[in-house]
Formats: structure tokens, sequence, C-alpha cells
């Protein structure tokens, strides 16, 4: 198990960067971090990894305490794989070589296995002999996820796993990689701006602003409950508006354009979105996104229901 107590962090003493963040994370379960750029994901991952020391709390995997590289010659947990940005991969070198590196020389049948098993969740059976130089952003991405599971790690730190990664793709590599890890029992932690990468695969997410964890819940519970739009804009894109005199907080789906209501608005921009339009209204001087089936014109004048449902 994963313990995080009340570490506090920052690249320059002036402008502490991370303050009092704890959390907890169990054999085989999946976080999302969520929060703006530069908000500090990144940073926690680095952490958690034992890249950076923390100016105050402690974190352990189990009875053990992660130390960063002031107690370390070579910084990083043995337990632990980290991928970040970088992918740090050799690029003269086959895909297959890049996973089986990592693997015992001792048993090459073993390791000739398990590298196509990898191949297999990473999709890319392939590519095994292509040179990593050839191959795309997110091709590398992708070698760099099996590279890490390679030997299977306790726990997986996945920087913007799926950033370089085109949509179609992305979706079949998410399913199958969070499904494997789920398989495997093996630990996760995502930092990440999408939220599709929450919703369907973490088991709890957080959420960084202003230095620190402003929400810690199951991703469904934050999505239906979020406290703040700052939370609710990490899953849509959000309004916040004042309607007879109440404010509330909307997501797209809970506005709809009916033919009468004594709340009025006016057309602004309408974006395709394939089945459907977003479409950006003006409402009493507050800019509202609400989902419609149909393209509107802008300065037309269209009544608003709200329907929260239940969200
Ligand atoms: N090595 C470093 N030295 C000094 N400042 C740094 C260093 N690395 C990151 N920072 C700064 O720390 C802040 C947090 O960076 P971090 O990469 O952790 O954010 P992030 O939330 O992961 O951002 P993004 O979502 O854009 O990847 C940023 O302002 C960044 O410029």
């Amino acid at each position: 198990m994963l313990q995080v107590n009340n570490i506090s962090f920052s690249y320059n003493i002036e402008k502490p960067l991370l303050e009092d963040i704890s959390l907890t994370l169990k054999k085989g379960e999946h976080l999302c971090v969520m929060g703006e750029s530069g908000c500090g994901k990144s940073t926690l991952l680095k952490i958690i990894y034992g890249l950076l020391d923390v100016r105050e709390g402690s974190l352990f995997w189990n009875d053990s305490p992660i130390l960063g590289p002031s107690y370390h010659l070579i910084p990083g947990m043995d337990y632990f794989k980290f991928v970040a940005q970088d992918f740090d991969l050799m690029p003269f070198t086959s895909v297959s070589d890049n996973i089986s590196k990592f693997l015992s020389r001792f048993y090459p049948e073993e390791s000739e296995k398990r590298t196509r098993e990898l191949l297999e969740v990473i999709e890319m059976t392939p590519f095994a002999d292509e040179k990593v130089k050839t191959l795309s952003g997110g091709q590398k991405q992708r070698v760099a996820i099996a590279r890490a599971l390679a030997k299977e790690p306790e726990l997986l730190l996945l920087d913007e796993p799926f950033g370089q990664i085109d949509n179609f793709k992305k979706r079949s590599l998410r399913r199958t990689l969070f499904s494997y890890l789920k398989e495997k029992n093996i630990a996760c932690i995502v930092a990440t701006h999408d939220a599709e990468d929450a919703l369907s695969f973490a088991d709890k997410m957080i959420v960084i602003q202003n230095k620190k964890i402003i929400a810690n819940e199951r991703p469904q519970d934050l999505y239906k409950a979020p406290k703040s739009k700052y939370v609710a804009s990490l899953f849509d894109d959000a309004s916040e508006v004042l309607i007879r005199g109440k404010k509330e907080l909307l997501y797209p789906h809970q506005v709809e354009i009916v033919s009468k209501s004594e709340l009025t608005a006016t057309v602004l921009n309408a974006y395709f979105k394939g089945f459907y339009w977003v479409i950006e209204v003006l409402f009493n001087d507050q800019v509202i996104f609400l989902n419609h089936h149909e393209y509107l014109d802008s300065e037309k004048t269209v009544c608003l229901r709200v329907d929260r449902g239940d969200v």
C-alpha cells in the first residue's frame, strides 16, 4: 500500500508548489490525478517515484520509506515504474528489444513470450522489429508503457500516458491497458487532463488546485456533485450561472432548449460535435454551454430549461 503523508514540495523555496498533500493507494487500485496545467501533477508523480526530495512529510510503500535522490545513488523505487512524458527509449534498437532489455537473459523463451504478450497489450505486434527512432510520438509512448510493464511493477506511474495517441487508438489501448493492470493487480497512478481516463478507469480521483488536494473521491461521485466550477470543468464545458437568484453549476447536457420558458438567451456560437451541437448562449450577461440536436444561427433567441436530472 502507498501512503503519502502531508508532503510539501517546492522547486524554488519562495514559491511552494505542493502543500500538505496526503493520499493512500491500495494494491491494484487505480488513482487519477487531475488539475490545471502547471498545478504539479507530474511533480507529484516524480516525488512518489523517488526522484525529488520533499521539504516536509513522508511517503511509504508498505513499510518501506520512499526516499528522494539525497538518500539514493540511483533514484527511483525498485518496485515502481514511471513512464514520463519524455519516454527515454533506445532509439536505434527495435521495439521488441526495448521491451525485452528489462527481462532476464537466462530465460530466453519466457522473455520472448512476455515481450509478445506486452506487444499485444500496446497493440504494436506488427512493429516488433522496427527501430524505435522510426516510430511516431504516440507509438513511442506505447513502447514506453510496455517497457515499464516488462518486469511487472507493483505500482505504475503514468504521466499523460495517451497524450500523443490518436482518439481511435487511445480508446482501445486504454481499455486493454487498464484491464491488463487490474488482471495483474498492479496499482496505477495516472496524471492526466483527459476526464475519460478518470471516469471509466480510475477507482479514485484527486484534484489539485492552488498547491492543495481539493477533492479526493470516486470519479463518479465527483462528476455528479462537483464542488466547484474548477472541478466540473475537468469533465465538461461547465457553466456557473445565476438563475432565479440561485447559483447553478451546470453541465451542457443539463440545459435544454424548449419552445416556451421565462429563461431567454441569445445564441453566440454553435460547435459541431458529431451527432449533436454544443451551443454557446448568452443568458443575463452570462455564458452557458448546452447540448442541442441541431445547428442554430447566432443571434437567435432561444428559451431554456434546466434539467439537472440525476446528472
Ligand atoms: N525542474 C524544475 N525546476 C523548476 N521548476 C519546475 C521544474 N519542473 C517543473 N517546474 C514547474 O513546476 C510547476 C508544476 O509543473 P508540473 O510539470 O508538475 O505541472 P503539471 O500539473 O504536470 O503540468 P502539465 O499538466 O502542463 O503537464 C510548473 O510551473 C513548472 O514550470
